[in-house]
């Protein structure tokens, strides 16, 4: 029998049913219910410690639920459903003695739907010399690297927790430009793509976000279209003013 969960589960590139994820005394996800759409980029938003973090490496299966199921493309998280999600966790370092050239060989070799081409675009775009070996790269031009390595990649799946943190404004802006210039390029029309960015550079990122997702305390405290949002609220950065304060 199709129930509307299951249904749920198959339309969304993201489902959590009351998922809970506690350490010690500290919720870090509380009775989550949330469902994302497939094919959209979406704003997994909110304070420190509101669980965008748990929730993403749970996504990849990093951690598991002590309440509660998740599904990811339409399967419990694991190996299987990995092999097609590009993840980018917070606080990731790329290998110091690799230059970017090797870097992206690596890609090519081991990441399911790497595409050097796209690749090398992106990093001429946000300045990145393939030459450049990454121990002497500065933190914002290693985050550069670390985002493309994701974003070249043809998966149906991109998690990307704090791709911008590092990046100095100038850059922000520009990297954010590519992105919805690359996002909504042809050469990926062969993918539905879902795309999960947290981030607390709200203000320059909002016009990537096509939906979007507020935590707190471990719960959705709201989300929604971000068209209807911003006609609601006036802006995302506004919206997550009005929800905070
Ligand atoms: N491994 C852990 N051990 C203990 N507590 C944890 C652990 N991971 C997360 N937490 C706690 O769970 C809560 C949610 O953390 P999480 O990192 O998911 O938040 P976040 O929304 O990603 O925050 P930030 O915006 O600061 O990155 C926080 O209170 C955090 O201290």
């Amino acid at each position: 029998m199709t129930t509307i969960a299951s249904m749920t589960t198959m339309t969304s590139a993201v489902y959590c049913d009351g998922v809970t994820k506690r350490f010690g005394k500290q919720f870090a996800l509380n009775e989550l219910h949330l469902a994302i759409p497939k094919g959209k980029i979406v704003g997994v938003l909110g304070p420190n410690g509101a669980g965008k973090s748990t929730l993403f490496r749970m996504l990849t299966g990093l951690a598991k639920p002590d309440r509660g199921s998740i599904s990811v493309l339409g399967q419990r998280p694991g190996w299987r459903t990995n092999a097609h999600i590009a993840y980018l966790p917070d606080r990731a370092r790329w290998y110091g003695d690799h230059t970017v050239n090797r870097a992206f060989h690596w890609g090519e070799s081991l990441l399911p739907g790497f595409d050097r081409a796209v690749a090398e675009r992106l990093a001429a775009f946000m300045n990145i010399d393939l030459d450049a070996r990454v121990s002497g790269m500065s933190r914002g031009q290693e985050a550069r690297l670390m985002l493309i390595l994701c974003v070249a990649r043809s998966v149906p799946l991109i998690i990307l927790d704090e791709p911008f943190s590092g990046i100095d404004v100038i850059s922000r802006e520009r990297i954010i430009e590519s992105l919805i210039d690359h996002m909504s390029s042809s050469e990926l029309a062969d993918v539905e793509r879902t795309v999960l960015i947290s981030t607390h550079e709200i203000y320059e990122a909002e016009a990537l976000f096509d939906h979007a997702v507020f935590l707190r305390d471990g719960q959705v405290a709201l989300s929604g279209d971000a068209d209807e949002l911003r006609a609601a609220h006036g802006s995302m950065h506004a919206t997550m003013k009005q929800l905070y304060r």
